[in-house]
């Protein structure tokens, strides 16, 4: 390995590199990807923690190399992109492999940015998105940014010659359906009847499909695209807002959550730095294993229990001080089914004057109220991948990171 990682040295691009799966992926190929040659980290807002590269606070040392334009694409055909900020960091990872990180300030949506971002690069890793099931932005725009940006990055692929590329999918290309039905320790194969009429599980089964679809097409130079998709549960882990959230609702509710969900309703979870393995381990393996990988989906999985959603979370905020009360629901069915559609009116009435979007609506409520699971080894078949985490590391590194991000530290 280590005289090919000598002879090959790779150009990375991720999506959504700031985001926070994406920053874990980046993250992990800078640590765990011996042929990365050059980083692209892409993404609307970059992330002040990419400053850190310059200063060797994250990865031993790391030096500042000046502000430079990015590598002129133009041999690919492909316009100068009008791009606002960029820079370039050097990065030596263990004295001997010098890594250049670029961080490239742009939008999925416009393909020439895209396309100048992806010229030259050897493997793309797509997990930009826009996780919205709160109703915070219009369908359209979630259909521009997840299903018109996945496009613009497979278009690009196809005209400046990358083979491949990953995309971060989601579980919710398959359910949980708006009948309420669950899936129970299912796999890839598992039948199930996928009804989507939420904007975001809409983008992302379409957005799965044109990748999946694209596996195959010749891409500039006559070599064939290979594409896989990844569909991670609920993502857990250092960064993860919505742990956030419920965790200062608990702070404003005295130090208390209140039972919504029944115990017996279980929910797929899956630590990030896991998620972020699993996309560094296919984009790796992707050139060997074509044939096998090649448009093929797989269900992010690791060592995470079977919980519900609530108790899942309080094995992190349990740590900093919350509790959750009840062994059953506090509130009838019905009546969070009608504060669901009493926030969905609200949502609608006041959108002219100011935006509402609680964590309860009837869509994250059918979410949550239907169990639904993954039990499968078919990323370990196809790739060898194995949880880098265990269940203990993940809970003691999400507990850490709750406690830092809130001060809750006991
Ligand atoms: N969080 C989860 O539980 C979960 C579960 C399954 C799948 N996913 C998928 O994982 C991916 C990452 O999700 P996340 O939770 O890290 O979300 P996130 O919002 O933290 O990250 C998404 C990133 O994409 C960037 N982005 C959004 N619109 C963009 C645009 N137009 N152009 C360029 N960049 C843009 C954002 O700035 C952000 O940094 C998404 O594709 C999401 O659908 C997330
Ligand atoms: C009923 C309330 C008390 C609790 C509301 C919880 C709700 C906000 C949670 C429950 C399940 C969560 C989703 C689930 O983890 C999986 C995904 C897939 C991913 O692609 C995007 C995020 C999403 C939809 C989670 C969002 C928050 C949900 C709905």
């Amino acid at each position: 390995m280590a005289d090919s990682a000598q002879a090959q040295k790779l150009v990375y691009l991720v999506t959504g590199g700031c985001g926070f799966l994406g920053e874990h992926v980046v993250r992990m190929l800078l640590q765990r990807e011996p042929r990365l040659g050059e980083l692209r980290v892409f993404d609307q807002h970059l992330g002040p923690w990419l400053e850190e590269l310059k200063t060797g606070s994250c990865w031993g040392s790391l030096w500042w190399r000046g502000c430079g334009r990015f590598p002129n694409p133009s041999q690919a055909g492909i316009p100068t992109p009008a791009v606002e900020q960029m820079m370039l960091v050097s990065v030596h990872m263990d004295g001997s492999r010098p890594v250049r990180v670029t961080a490239i300030q742009g939008d999925v949506t416009q393909a020439h940015e895209v396309a100048a971002a992806v010229a030259g690069a050897h493997v793309v890793i797509h997990t930009a998105g826009l996780v919205d099931v709160f109703g915070r932005a219009s369908p359209k725009t979630i259909h521009e940014v997840n299903v018109q940006g996945t496009r613009n990055v497979i278009e690009a692929c196809v005209q400046t010659g990358t083979r491949f590329l990953v995309y971060t999918s989601s579980m919710e290309v398959v359910g949980p359906n708006t009948k309420g039905h669950p899936f129970y320790r299912g796999n890839e194969d598992t039948p199930y009847e996928a009804v989507h009429r939420h904007p975001y599980p809409c983008s992302k089964a379409l957005a799965e499909w044109l990748v999946l679809e694209a596996n195959g097409r010749k891409v500039r130079g006559g070599l064939p695209l290979v594409t896989c998709a990844l569909r991670p549960t609920g993502i857990y882990g250092e960064g993860h807002q919505i742990m956030r959230d419920f965790y200062r609702q608990g702070l404003r509710l005295g130090g208390w959550l209140f039972r919504a969900i029944p115990a017996s309703v279980e929910h797929g979870r899956v630590y990030v730095g896991n998620v972020a393995w699993m996309h560094v381990l296919a984009a790796r393996e992707l050139e060997q294993r074509a044939t096998l990988m090649g448009g093929q989906v797989y269900f992010c999985y690791d060592g995470s229990p079977y919980r519900s959603y609530e108790d899942f979370n309080m094995e992190f905020l349990g740590p900093c001080g919350l509790r959750l009360v009840g062994a059953r629901p506090l509130l009838p069915y019905w009546l969070l089914v009608f504060l669901a559609a009493l926030n969905a009116l609200l949502q609608w009435l006041l959108r002219p004057l100011v935006l509402y979007a609680p964590l309860l609506n009837p869509y994250t409520l059918a979410v949550a109220n239907t169990t639904f699971t993954v039990s499968t080894d078919k990323a370990q078949r196809h790739f060898g991948y194995e949880p880098l985490f265990s269940w203990e590391d993940s809970r003691t590194r999400t507990i850490l990171w709750v406690q830092a991000a809130t001060g809750s530290a006991q």
